[in-house]
């Protein structure tokens, strides 16, 4: 039986075509980049990142398990599982927050026994968090901004008399986030304060600011947690639009099967910190263990959708 019959129940999200939003922004190169090429590349170039025997404990509870998992550069690469298998550990682990007891990560062809997370931006990383963390009190264009802070060259005193080169980066910076404000459709709310937007525009205003960077590997933890439906439609399409125009590489943990089908190219399955599935949405949507640890849950709640 299909997963998606009793399990997961939100449609496959797609209803906002990315080319809608992929206009008037360069790509990395510079270069308009079709949805094919990006495709093929991901299909023949070495992995990007490479998880390669991750294990974790804490105290007694084993959070991973002799984990790998590949990312092709281009692609959307989703972790789902059930609640506690071992998603928000991984991500943590790729981005640094935690060592892994076991194994090692592989990014842009470095091993890592723990990523250094403070330079993950210079390694072309940049995360959303599951919870919020604007600066609620700042501005959305400031908050976006934020996320290029990094390229600042110039000393604190320029920047604190805003002169000479400090001048021109801080317009750099606020360039390069109304490129992104428009980009994802947030220009009209580019002065209101980040803590006073509905949660779904905030959601979107971390993205903007993890994008701004152009980041090589995005990685987005639960990025339609707490989001209507229509919210998380337009979120799909974002993501996707980001991929396609910056040939971006995305890794997301998310909660709704439903999303995560119509979004990735292909889904790692965890279950008790074990990867159990690694497939296209087609081969993990028939996948037999996938479906009894998902059965699982639908058991312990009527709804059968609480993954
Ligand atoms: N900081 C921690 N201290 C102790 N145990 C932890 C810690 N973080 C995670 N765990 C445990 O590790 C296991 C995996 O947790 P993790 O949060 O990674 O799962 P998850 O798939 O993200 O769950 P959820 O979907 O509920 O967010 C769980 O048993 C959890 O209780």
């Amino acid at each position: 039986m299909p997963i998606a019959n009793y399990a997961f129940g939100v449609a496959e999200a797609s209803v906002y075509a990315p080319e809608t939003f992929a206009q008037g922004l360069p790509d990395r190169d510079g270069q308009a980049r079709d949805d094919e090429s990006v495709a093929a590349g991901a299909e023949a170039s070495a992995p990007l990142l490479a998880l390669e025997g991750i294990g974790l404990s804490f105290g007694g509870v084993v959070a991973l398990a002799d984990v790998d998992l590949s990312v092709r550069p281009g692609e959307i690469r989703a972790i789902i599982g059930p609640n506690g298998a071992g998603k928000s550990s991984l991500i943590n682990v790729i981005s640094g927050v935690y060592r892994a007891d076991r194994g090692h990560v592989r990014l842009n062809g470095a091993r890592y026994a723990q990523v250094p997370i403070q330079q993950l931006a210079r390694l072309g990383v940049a995360r959303t968090f599951q919870n919020l963390a604007l600066f609620k009190g700042l501005n959305v264009l400031d908050n976006v901004a934020s996320g290029i802070a990094y390229r600042t060259r110039s000393n604190f005193a320029g920047q604190i008399l805003g002169i000479g080169r400090s001048r021109r980066e801080q317009a750099d910076q606020r360039g390069r986030a109304d490129r992104i404000l428009e980009f994802l459709h947030l220009t009209a709310v580019r002065d209101r304060l980040a803590g006073t937007l509905p949660y779904g525009l905030q959601k979107r205003v971390e993205l903007a600011r993890a994008l701004v960077a152009e980041p090589r590997l995005l990685l987005l933890d639960e990025p339609m947690a707490g989001m209507t439906a229509d919210e998380k439609s337009e979120m799909v399409a974002f993501v996707r639009a980001a991929r396609d125009r910056f040939a971006t590489t995305v890794v997301l943990i998310e909660h709704d099967v439903g999303v995560v089908m119509g979004l990735s190219d292909r889904i790692a399955v965890l279950d008790y910190g074990r990867k159990i599935a690694d497939g296209t949405p087609d081969e993990i949507r028939n996948d037999q263990r996938v479906i009894d640890a998902y059965l699982g849950v639908a058991s312990d709640n009527e709804e059968g959708a609480g993954i």
